[in-house]
């Protein structure tokens, strides 16, 4: 933590009786300017009645226009007004006293839109995460992956994924239209670029679903450019039972994505961050997701994706 010490009495300058206080920082923590360029001449008086005496010998207006000289030095001779002046008084005589107004501007800049990657075993809750989410938060964009898979009961085209034949996905990797893609189970699924861009460009955050291999590939192309979050069950128990409960695929199929899972849940390391999708606790994991966005947009070195 940085220090702040007042050292009362340096030097005198006995013609004008004033004091120079120089409000010195800790110089293990400030580079020499900052320490310098907040040094503010003050008047001296001493006693109960000082503010009194500098209102009747300085008057109430402040001497903004002495505050510098023509040569960008500050002039000494800028009275600070009394503690107990009124807020805009006070805020304009430290104004004065600096030698410049005060900015509006903002201190943090602005954040640049992120890329989220949602990955996790099969089952695990990524897409009811995503609505969740999506849901809560505004300004974030679910990009909705090409897929040759059939469409479940309940899922919409456009809006879940694009379903599309496997000949067109095909074409679609032909024309370069798919920032990845991969056969998962026997279906292709894809992320269109374009996509990205145009929700990049009006200042969205994007939020990409992937299974751990696409995850992997996305790792390799973006590096540490985008947030990469990964979902799990609170126990492989508790995955099963949910695999199962949701009674869309035959013994068969859920046997691979169970062993898949297995193997699956040993890439948790290569993610910056787990989330714990816990049985009936699907408020808590999209929270802790909306969280994890949130610190992103507070770092001082903002991530800086380009696809
Ligand atoms: N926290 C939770 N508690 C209880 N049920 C949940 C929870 N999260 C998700 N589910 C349910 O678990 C099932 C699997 O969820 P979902 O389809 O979102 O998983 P997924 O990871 O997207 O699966 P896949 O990769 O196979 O598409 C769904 O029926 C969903 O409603």
């Amino acid at each position: 933590m940085g220090r702040v010490v007042i050292a009362p009495r340096l030097f005198l300058l006995p013609s004008m009786f004033f004091r120079r206080v120089f409000t010195s920082l800790s110089r293990s923590q400030f580079p020499t300017p900052l320490r310098s360029s907040i040094s503010v001449a003050i008047p001296r008086f001493s006693g109960r009645n000082r503010s009194e005496i500098q209102r009747k010998r300085f008057g109430s207006r402040l001497m903004a226009s002495a505050a510098r000289t023509g040569d960008g030095r500050r002039s000494p001779f800028v009275p600070l007004p009394s503690s107990d002046a009124d807020k805009a008084e006070l805020y304009k005589g430290l104004e004065a006293a600096l030698g410049s107004s005060f900015s509006s501007e903002p201190l943090s800049p602005p954040s640049n839109p992120l890329i989220i990657v949602i990955s996790g075993p099969s089952g695990v809750g990524k897409d009811a995460v995503i609505k969740r989410l999506l849901e809560v938060r505004q300004q974030i964009h679910f990009v909705v992956t090409a897929t040759s898979r059939a469409k479940r009961p309940g899922e919409v085209d456009g809006k879940d994924y694009y379903f599309v034949t496997k000949e067109e996905f095909l074409s679609m990797v032909e024309r370069n239209e798919l920032l990845e893609y991969a056969l998962v189970y026997g279906d292709y699924k894809g992320i269109p670029k374009q996509q990205i861009r145009d929700y990049m460009a009006k200042g969205y955050d994007i939020v990409l679903r992937v299974d751990i291999q696409g995850a992997a590939t996305l790792k390799s192309m973006l590096g540490d450019s985008a947030v990469f979050i990964f979902l799990v069950a609170e126990s492989e128990a508790a995955l099963v039972k949910r695999l199962i409960d949701r009674r869309t695929e035959t013994a068969e199929m859920l046997l691979v994505r169970v062993a898949t899972a297995r193997e699956e849940v040993k890439h948790l390391k290569k993610f910056d961050y787990v989330v714990v999708n816990a049985e009936g606790k699907l408020d808590g994991a999209a929270k802790l997701v909306e969280s994890i966005i949130d610190a992103e947009k507070a770092r001082v070195r903002q991530r800086n994706v380009q696809i």
